[in-house]
């Protein structure tokens, strides 16, 4: 299993350009051996952090670049709920990713047949792979411990066949979203959670250095043989006991 990297910034000022390097150099290393870069986003503050600091970086070249989601609310991409909407206004005009190269939802489709579409979009872009094996997913996680659309207590987390399903009942609106499922996230190259903000302290260290009863979906996340960061700010970090890593300023991970 991967090792866990925890790594602590003073503020998302400093975590933002951390991470745009942190992409561009996974990016650099699947192109020159796989020659492309498959990346999966996510939603939530993850969409301005990006936007902002990705085109901001010299020389950024995505013209190999493969995206995906890895969870989507099923509204139209015109919605200012549509995590692919959001990107698209705020950072694929802005950089040169091919547009058939975005795998996005169709959204026009009823739930379990845009899950069963978007698993198709998948199963194309990734050819050789049983399951597909993203560069690097970028995560988030909200107060609950719930990363992609992933919550707790939810029988998702125990699906182990599908590589996207459908959810209906999500306890965060909009109810209907399709997601990654473990398998997916857990054979990535690379996996980079941000959370950043005082209210995801509690939660935080429960993800980080467990609880009692059962693991919340972050925690579950955990590459076989990939490798996994926590990028996290000051006070998210401020109920943690265990040891981070706190890197000077412009150092790379
Ligand atoms: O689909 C959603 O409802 C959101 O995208 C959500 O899952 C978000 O990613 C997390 O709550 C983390 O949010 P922050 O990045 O704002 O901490």
């Amino acid at each position: 299993m991967a090792t866990r990297r925890v790594v602590v910034f003073p503020s998302s000022a400093e975590l933002g350009p951390a991470l745009a390097d942190l992409v561009s150099s996974r990016a650099g290393a699947a192109v020159a051996s796989r020659g492309r870069f498959t990346l999966g986003l996510s939603g939530g503050s993850l969409v301005s952090m990006l936007s902002k600091e990705l085109p901001a970086l010299p020389d950024l070249d995505c013209s190999k670049w493969v995206v995906g989601f890895c969870d989507e609310r099923l509204v139209p991409a015109d919605d200012p709920e549509s995590t692919y909407g959001l990107y698209k206004t705020q950072l694929f005009t802005k950089v040169n990713i091919p547009e058939s190269a975005i795998l996005s939802i169709d959204s026009s489709l009823p739930v379990n047949e845009c899950a069963e579409d978007y698993t198709r979009k998948l199963k194309k872009a990734f050819p050789d792979d049983d399951k597909p094996v993203f560069d690097m997913l970028l995560l988030g996680m909200g107060p609950d411990g719930h990363t992609c659309s992933l919550f707790p207590d939810h029988p998702l987390l125990e699906e182990t066949a599908k590589i996207v399903a459908p959810i209906s009942d999500s306890p965060k609106p909009p109810p209907q979203r399709v997601t990654m499922t473990f398998p997916v996230v857990n054979s990535a190259r690379c996996v980079a959670f941000v959370s950043t903000g005082g209210s995801k302290a509690p939660v935080l260290k429960e993800v980080l250095e467990g609880r009692e009863g059962p693991a919340l979906p972050a925690a579950r996340v955990a590459p076989a043989k990939g490798e996994l960061f926590w990028l996290i700010d000051g006070p998210a970090a401020a109920d943690l006991a265990i040891p981070v890593e706190k890197p000077g300023s412009g150092a790379r991970l």
